[in-house]
């Protein structure tokens, strides 16, 4: 578990993290979402003792990370992917890692087959591509097979393909009971990898909760219905719901009642139906909506 408490980092006049407060969970993908500045990169630089705090506290099973004995048996962290050296292999990159870290040399042979690096273990890292490179670093986190992970924008520049591993992989490591914090500037795809989500602008913390919460909370549901008798429908659905015209496809955009209801109003009146579809709202606009006066640089 990760704990922080009225966490503060101030460089000169800028807050980037400003009293944020929340909990990390084991058994759980916890999504660490913000726009670009908000502060989710120091964050996590202070939870593995790479900065230290302004004020506040960041604290992992209880303990400061610089406490911790054998960190990387209790913390794995992918902050960099590229932090390798380029000339080294991938396989004498993670024996290196595992010797300066007291961890049995034997346990690189395991990650290497748990990230699909077997093969190319004797190629230079510097040649990896950055899918190949954001394995090794995973695996790296992995070596002392730690309760915490800590994943810094994982999914960056990676095609559908990594994207898609990266999820999974995270889940499996949950499944296990791991602590796993991915941090994120992309809602779509946390809200399909973390179960649970902790949203930051501006350094504070907007939102603490669960993904499934948070998109029923800020997305609202409505349901499409066209119609070539569409000023009769619009009159009847009016009594039970709130109804615009969408001008663009000429449908009914319908709020307040399912699509079942709608349907069952209709052929009350004998009144055909060309469409009938439920909406969801998006989620990138609500995300944009909650974070709007939280982001640092806007186009005008
Ligand atoms: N070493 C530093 N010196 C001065 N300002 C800094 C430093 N590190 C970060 N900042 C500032 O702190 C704020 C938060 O930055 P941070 O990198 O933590 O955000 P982030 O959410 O990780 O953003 P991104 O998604 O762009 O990586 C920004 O305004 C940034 O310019």
């Amino acid at each position: 578990m990760i704990e922080a408490v009225s966490l503060r980092k101030h460089y000169g006049k800028t807050k980037a993290v400003d009293d944020l407060s929340f909990v990390v969970r084991p058994g759980r993908v916890t999504g660490f979402l913000g726009p670009n500045g908000a502060g989710k990169s120091t964050t996590m630089r202070m939870i593995l003792g790479l900065d230290t705090p302004t004020g506040g506290d960041v604290k992992i099973d209880g303990k400061h990370y610089v406490e911790l004995k054998q960190p990387l048996r209790k913390v794995g962290a992918l902050l960099d992917a590229k932090w390798v050296h380029p000339n080294r292999s991938a396989r004498s990159h993670l024996k290196w890692l595992a010797v300066s870290n007291k961890i049995p040399v034997s346990r690189v042979k395991d990650v290497l087959e748990i990230v699909g690096l077997t093969e190319v273990a004797h190629k230079k890292a510097g040649g990896f591509s950055l899918g190949m490179s954001q394995r090794l670093g995973i695996a790296g986190a992995l070596l002392g097979d730690p309760e915490v992970l800590l994943f810094d924008e994982p999914v960056n520049g990676l095609d559908p393909e990594g994207i898609l591993w990266i999820r999974q992989f995270m889940h499996r490591l949950a499944g296990e009971g791991r602590t796993v914090f991915v941090s994120s500037h992309l809602l779509s795809e946390m809200a399909q990898t973390a179960q649970d989500l902790i949203v930051i602008g501006k350094g504070q913390l907007i939102s603490q909760t669960t993904t499934e919460q948070f998109i029923a909370d800020a997305t609202q549901d409505t349901v499409r219905v066209r119609s070539p008798h569409a000023a009769k429908l619009r009159e009847i659905l009016a009594a039970h719901a709130t109804v615009t015209d969408d001008s663009v496809s000429g449908s009914l955009v319908v709020h307040g009642i399912p699509a079942q209801q709608i349907g069952e109003l209709a052929a009350e009146n004998q009144i055909v139906l060309h469409e009938l579809s439920p909406q969801r709202g998006s989620l990138e606009e609500a995300f944009m909506q909650l974070t709007k006066e939280s982001v640092e640089y806007h186009a005008h």
